[in-house]
C-alpha cells in the first residue's frame, strides 16, 4: 500500500518516491551528524539499560536476606561506584548529544538554506516570482529546519529508542514473559489510534504553516514599505489587517493545541494504566516471594523504558508526514528548471545585438508584447528604446539580457571580427545592466561596487565612481566604507542611481543597458555623466528612456508601439 493512502495524505504533484529520493539526497549531505547522533543514541541505550542492572544489583547486594549473612560495604561501595561511573558516562552522552545538535546542526541547516537559495538563484525567471517572498522565507527557515532536524535527528533518535525498546523488552521478557507482553499489548491500540490522529493532525498543521506564511509575507511586504505606509496614513489598516491574519492564525494554532492535549490525555492514560498494571503485577510477585526488590526496582524501570521509546516512536508518524509537507514546499522552490550552465562566451568588444522577426508574450498573457520585431544595435552605437509605458521595453531589456527567451525570432550577439551566437544565459556576461529604481543592497558602497567586480581595486572603484559623477562618495566622512541600509537607504535617489551606474561600469562589459538610469538627475550632471559614459566608444550604449536629453546624444531610436 502507498504510504500517502496509509497515512490519507491529500493528492500532491510530488509521487512518494520523489519526496524520498529528495530526502535521501538530503540526508546524503548531512550523513556525518546524523550517523554520530545514531551512534551517541545506542551508547545511551547501552548505558541506559547498564543503569538499571547496577541499580538492580546495588539493590540486591545491599539486602541481607538475599546474601544469606551480613551485607559487605566493600560489594555495596563497588556497586555505588559503577552506578556512579554509568551515571558520568551518560552524562557525557547528553552533553555530546547537546554539542551535536546545536553545533553540527546549525551547519547542516546552513548547507541546505545555501544550497536552496543558489538554486533559487540560478532558477530561469519568467518575469515575475512565482511565490511570495515572505512565502519563500519561511521555506527556507522552517522547512528547512523541519527536514534538517528530521534527517539527523529524529530518524538516528529514533533508532536508538528502538534499540532501547528492544533492549528492554528483551530484559524483562528474561525476567517476567507475560510482564513484558502486558507492557507491548497496548501497542495496536495506539497504531489504529494514531492513524486517526495523524489524518487529523495532518490537516491542522498544514493549516497553521500556510497561515504562519501569510503571517510572514504580511509583516514583511509593511516593514519594506514603511515610507509608502507612512506616507498614506494607512499605519492603523496595516496593523488592523496584521491582527486579522495573525487572528486567523491563532484560532488555529488553538484548535491544533486542543487536539494535540485530547490526544496526550489519551496516550497519557493508556501508558499511566499500563504503568499500574506492571505496578500491581510486580507488586503481587513480589508479596508472594519470587521477586526481589532490586528485581521489583529493575521491572519499574524497565517499563518505563519500554513506554518510553513507544511513546516517541508514536511520535514519529506525524513528524514524518510534516517532513513530507516540508519536502514537498521545498521541492515546489526548486521546481522551475535552472538557467543553462557552462563557460561564458564572451565576445571580443564592441559588440552588436541583432534581433530578427522576435516575438514574445508572457505565460500567462495571450497579447502578445513584442511582434516580429526585427532591429540592428550595431557594435559601439547608441541607442534609445522608446514607447509609450506599457508598451513592452522593459520585456525587450529581459530578452537581450537572457532572462527570458522569444517564443519565435532569434536574438544574437555578434561582433566585428565574425563571432556570433545567440543570446543565453552564458552572454549575459557581455552585458552590464542599471535597472529602473534604487537598486543597491545594505552593506558598504564598496560591498555595492563589488557586485560589479569582485576584484575591483579602489583605483578602479574611484575611476568608475568619477565617471558616474558620484565623487561625492569621497566627501561622506566613511567614503567608500559609508554604509547604506536596505535599497541605499541614507543616501538620494540620484546618488543612488549614480553609485548603481558605476557598479555596472566596474563590468567592463561590452554591451551597457541602462533602464530609465538617469532620471532622477539634474541636467547638468545627466549632461556629464553621458559624455562620460558615451566617451568610450568601444561600448554600445542602449538607453531605455523618455527623457530628451538623452535621445539627443543617440545614434538612432527604436520605437516600441503596443499592439
Ligand atoms: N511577468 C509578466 N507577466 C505577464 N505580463 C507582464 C509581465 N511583465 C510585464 N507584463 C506586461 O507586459 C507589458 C509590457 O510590460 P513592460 O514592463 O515591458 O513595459 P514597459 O514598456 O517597460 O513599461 P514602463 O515604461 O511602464 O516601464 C505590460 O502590459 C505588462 O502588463
Amino acid at each position: 500500500m502507498k504510504i500517502r493512502n496509509l497515512f490519507n495524505l491529500p493528492k500532491s504533484k510530488y509521487d512518494t518516491r520523489s519526496i524520498v529520493q529528495w530526502l535521501w539526497q538530503a540526508w546524503r549531505g548531512n550523513r556525518l551528524q546524523a550517523m554520530l547522533n545514531a551512534v551517541i543514541g545506542l551508547l545511551g541505550v547501552v548505558v541506559s539499560l547498564a543503569q538499571v542492572g547496577a541499580v538492580q544489583h546495588a539493590i540486591d547486594v545491599s539486602t541481607p536476606a538475599l546474601q544469606g549473612h551480613a551485607c559487605s560495604p566493600h560489594r555495596i561501595v563497588i556497586a555505588v561506584i559503577v552506578m556512579a561511573l554509568l551515571m558520568v558516562a551518560g552524562l557525557l552522552l547528553t552533553i555530546a548529544s547537546t554539542w551535536v545538535s546545536n553545533i553540527l546542526g546549525i551547519r547542516a541547516q546552513n548547507r541546505m538554506q545555501q544550497r536552496m537559495l543558489d538554486r533559487i538563484l540560478r532558477t530561469q525567471w519568467h518575469g515575475k516570482e512565482k511565490f511570495h517572498s515572505g512565502d519563500v522565507l519561511n521555506r527556507l527557515e522552517f522547512d528547512v529546519n523541519n527536514v534538517v532536524t528530521f534527517l539527523t535527528e529524529t530518524i538516528p533518535d529514533s533508532l536508538a529508542v528502538l534499540a532501547m525498546f528492544i533492549g528492554a523488552f528483551c530484559y524483562l521478557f528474561a525476567m517476567d514473559a507475560v510482564l513484558a507482553i502486558v507492557t507491548i499489548a497496548i501497542i495496536p491500540v495506539f497504531v489504529a489510534v494514531s492513524k486517526i490522529y495523524v489524518r487529523q493532525m495532518r490537516r491542522l498543521t498544514s493549516e497553521v504553516r500556510s497561515s504562519d506564511s501569510k503571517v510572514q509575507s504580511l509583516m514583511q511586504e509593511t516593514i519594506q514599505h514603511r515610507m509608502l505606509i507612512k506616507t498614506l496614513e494607512s499605519e492603523t489598516p496595516m496593523t488592523e489587517r496584521l491582527e486579522q491574519t495573525q487572528s486567523i492564525l491563532r484560532h488555529k494554532v488553538v484548535r491544533r493545541t486542543v487536539f494535540s492535549v485530547f490526544s496526550n490525555i489519551v496516550l497519557w492514560l493508556g501508558f499511566r494504566l499500563g504503568y499500574l498494571i506492571a505496578f500491581l503485577w510486580a507488586a503481587l510477585r513480589m508479596s508472594r516471594g519470587s521477586l526481589t526488590f532490586g528485581g521489583m526496582t529493575a521491572f519499574l524501570q524497565l517499563v518505563g523504558r519500554i513506554q518510553g521509546p513507544a511513546r516517541n516512536l508514536t511520535k514519529l508518524v506525524p513528524q514524518a508526514v510534516s517532513v513530507f509537507t516540508a519536502a514537498e514546499r521545498l521541492m515546489e522552490l526548486e521546481e522551475d528548471p535552472l538557467d543553462e550552465t557552462g563557460e561564458p562566451v564572451r565576445l571580443d568588444t564592441p559588440c552588436g545585438i541583432r534581433l530578427e522577426h522576435v516575438s514574445y508574450h508572457y505565460e500567462d498573457k495571450g497579447r502578445e508584447i513584442l511582434h516580429d520585431l526585427s532591429f540592428d544595435f550595431p557594435p559601439a552605437s547608441c541607442t534609445a528604446i522608446l514607447g509609450e509605458t506599457g508598451a513592452g521595453k522593459t520585456t525587450l531589456i529581459r530578452i537581450l539580457l537572457a532572462l527570458l527567451s522569444p517564443q519565435q525570432g532569434k536574438a544574437i550577439i555578434y561582433n566585428n571580427h565574425h563571432q556570433e551566437t545567440a543570446l543565453t544565459p552564458l552572454t549575459r556576461c557581455n552585458f552590464a545592466y542599471v535597472p529602473q529604481g534604487n537598486t543597491l543592497l545594505s552593506g558598504t558602497i564598496r560591498d555595492n561596487l563589488r557586485l560589479g567586480r569582485l576584484t575591483a581595486t579602489e583605483e578602479e572603484m574611484r575611476e568608475a565612481l568619477h565617471k558616474s559623477c558620484a565623487d561625492f562618495v569621497f566627501d561622506l566622512p566613511d567614503r567608500l566604507d559609508t554604509l547604506c541600509s536596505e535599497a541605499g537607504g541614507g543616501l538620494s535617489e540620484g546618488q543612488a542611481q549614480r553609485i548603481a551606474i558605476a557598479r555596472a561600469l566596474l563590468r567592463q562589459s561590452s554591451i551597457l543597458v541602462l533602464d530609465e538610469a538617469t532620471s532622477a538627475l539634474d541636467p547638468e550632471t545627466e549632461r556629464q555623466l553621458l559624455n562620460n559614459i558615451l566617451a568610450d566608444r568601444n561600448t554600445t550604449v542602449i538607453f531605455v528612456t523618455h527623457r530628451m536629453a538623452v535621445i539627443d546624444y543617440c545614434d538612432q531610436t527604436l520605437k516600441i508601439v503596443r499592439n
